[in-house]
């Protein structure tokens, strides 16, 4: 399975340095991460560099992987719609993407099972220029997932999605890891989705990893107030599960 360590990373914009230093345990495949923070802490670029998309020092390393490079696929935070294309085309296109323009039967039944999966296969001839901001967002999981990565950067994920398609995708691409042995980072910022499909969670702050490790372990009081500002509970919900109760932010003179 594949495994991702990242070695004294850092990321700059110009002459802007934005991460330094990121050090990561090995991350394996088969696991979901979170990686969580405040707004600008640095998560994005975190993402984009591991990609190959922002410049900086260190090691993004990549073991045991089939496909090298192209083992690892960022799907951003923001997704253009390019009108002119339907969401099969879109997809079609984002799977053929670094190989030949041949089409295999097995390719477009993986895109029929892809967008089945994520439940939009009725959306498939409709332009991406007429769908909702939710929509758009599903298809670019599809457009990521048809790509069959090894490594996984999903920014934001599920900012667009309702309630239910929240847990049903974290749901599947916890499931899709476990069994593909996929390694997916989720950047997120709802760290109730975090504690429950997350198995290990990194803490970026100020472009630095303040915590990282077993998600219950990094979550707690105590980083939610010096990395957030805020007064929180992490509280067994009547489950037994573990959640975030936010009671007050902490304001600073
Ligand atoms: N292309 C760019 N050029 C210069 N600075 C940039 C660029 N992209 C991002 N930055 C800066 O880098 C810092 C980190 O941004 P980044 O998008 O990685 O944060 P983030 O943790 O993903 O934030 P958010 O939670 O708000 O999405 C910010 O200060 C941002 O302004």
């Amino acid at each position: 399975m594949v495994a991702l360590t990242l070695k004294d990373v850092g990321a700059t914009y110009g002459r802007c340095v934005v991460l330094s230093d990121i050090n990561t345990g090995t991350l394996r495949g088969g696991r979901l991460t979170a990686v969580i923070g405040p707004n600008a802490a640095g998560k994005s670029t975190l993402f984009k560099r591991i990609a190959g998309l922002a410049a900086g020092p260190g090691l993004v390393h990549l073991s045991d992987t089939a496909k090298g490079p192209e083992a690892i696929c960022y799907m951003p935070q923001d997704t253009g719609a390019n009108a002119v294309l339907t969401v099969y085309e879109s997809v079609l296109l984002s799977a053929k993407q670094g190989s030949g323009w041949k089409v295999k039967d097995a390719e477009l039944a993986e895109i029929d099972r892809v967008l089945a999966a994520l439940r939009i296969d009725d959306l498939a001839f409709r332009g991406l220029g007429e769908l909702s901001g939710g929509q758009r967002q599903l298809v670019s999981i599809a457009q990521a997932l048809v790509r069959k990565p090894e490594v996984l950067l999903m920014d934001e994920p599920t900012s667009a999605l309702d309630l239910f398609r929240q847990i049903e995708v974290l749901g599947f691409m916890k499931r899709l890891s476990a069994q593909s042995g996929m390694a997916v980072l989720i950047a997120l910022h709802d760290l109730n989705h975090a504690l429950r499909y997350c198995d290990d969670t990194i803490v970026i702050s100020n472009g630095s990893v303040v915590a990282s490790g077993p998600t219950h372990s990094v979550i707690t009081a105590e980083m939610l107030k010096t990395v957030y500002r805020v007064e929180a509970r992490v509280e067994a919900c009547s489950l037994g599960r573990p959640v975030v109760i936010v009671d007050d932010s902490i304001q600073t003179a």
